[in-house]
């Protein structure tokens, strides 16, 4: 069996739920729930803090975890990411009330609060910045106006949290992150287990990201219908029962769905239609 360590709470626990559930895989049925053997699909799910995931792969006794890209920088275990997810996408920024730094030069001799202090640890040493850092737990945003640090470092979204505690980012960001599926570092990615694991990821990603269309053309179209839908390989044409019209079929970026069919039917085709991708392997 592939042992899983999967999110249990916060942001990362209801998408990584339910990309593991459009995969197949079984779920837990309440949240208390530690554990669920899925012996049909041979995985063990184990239900653990977002921070502590890489820690128990590094460790080996779980063969592959669910995280956030900062959480595994954070801890700081030896554990190395095999799939991004796409989702939990966020920065992680230094932030403070206007006025109190513009670079991070200016973090000489400040107080940094933030949880990941793994990160913020790294980022003084790499770039010899002398500052001290206070770890907190969350709601960083607080501790300036509280006088607990000048300055915080935290995941930054939609920037919305920044914006309501009256601070503003400044420096480049330290690091971008998304959820990611890891491994133990120099652990075997050929392990036919964790490769099919991974193909059902990849397969919802890829259903999630593209439709299948489907239209009718004639002939002497085909050529730049085709430019339109080039398909992943390549479209497939079949013959029509009228003479000079062939049928398409291709998946396409959804996001691009409408305009394509705009652009096709501009070409002359018709019968235009997209359906859904439930699953996929590629
Ligand atoms: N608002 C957000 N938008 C996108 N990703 C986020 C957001 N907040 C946290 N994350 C990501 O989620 C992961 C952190 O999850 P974690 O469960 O530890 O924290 P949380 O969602 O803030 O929950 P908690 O309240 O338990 O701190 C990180 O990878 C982080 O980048
Ligand atoms: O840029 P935004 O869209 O506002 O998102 C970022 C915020 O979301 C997370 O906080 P969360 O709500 O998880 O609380 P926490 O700080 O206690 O972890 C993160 O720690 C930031 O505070
Ligand atoms: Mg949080």
């Amino acid at each position: 069996m592939l042992r899983i360590a999967v999110p249990n709470k916060g942001s990362l626990s209801g998408p990584a739920a339910d990309m593991l559930h459009e995969a197949g895989y079984q779920q837990r049925r309440e949240s208390k729930e530690l554990r669920v053997v899925d012996p049909v699909n041979e995985v063990e799910l184990f239900y653990l803090r977002p921070r502590d995931i890489a820690i128990y792969v590094s460790s080996g006794r779980l063969d592959i975890g669910l995280t956030g890209e900062d959480l595994l920088v954070d801890s700081g275990a030896s554990a190395e990411v095999i799939l991004p997810l796409g989702f939990a996408r966020s920065t992680f920024r230094f932030a403070a009330k206007p006025g109190t730094a513009t670079s991070i030069a200016d973090l000489a001799g400040k107080t940094v609060a933030t949880s990941y202090e793994g990160i913020v640890a790294k980022y003084f040493a790499d770039h010899g910045i002398d500052a001290s850092v206070v770890h907190l737990d969350g709601a960083v945003e607080t501790a300036i106006e509280l006088g607990v640090a000048e300055v915080i470092a935290d995941v930054v979204e939609t920037g919305t949290s920044l914006r309501n505690a009256g601070l503003e980012v400044f420096g480049e960001p330290i690091m971008k992150s998304e959820a990611v599926v890891i491994r133990r570092t120099g652990a075997d990615t050929e392990d036919p287990k964790v490769q099919q694991f991974l193909r059902r990821l990849q397969g919802v990603l890829v259903a999630r990201t593209y439709v299948m269309m489907d239209y009718d053309c004639r002939v002497e179209q085909l050529e730049k219908a085709v430019a339109l839908t080039p398909g992943l390989e390549s479209p497939t044409v079949s013959p029509l029962h009228n003479e000079g019209w062939v049928a398409v079929r291709a998946m396409v970026p959804a996001k691009e769905a409408q305009r394509i069919m705009d652009d096709l039917y501009d070409l002359g085709a018709r019968a235009i239609l997209t359906t859904a991708i439930h699953a996929c392997r590629l």
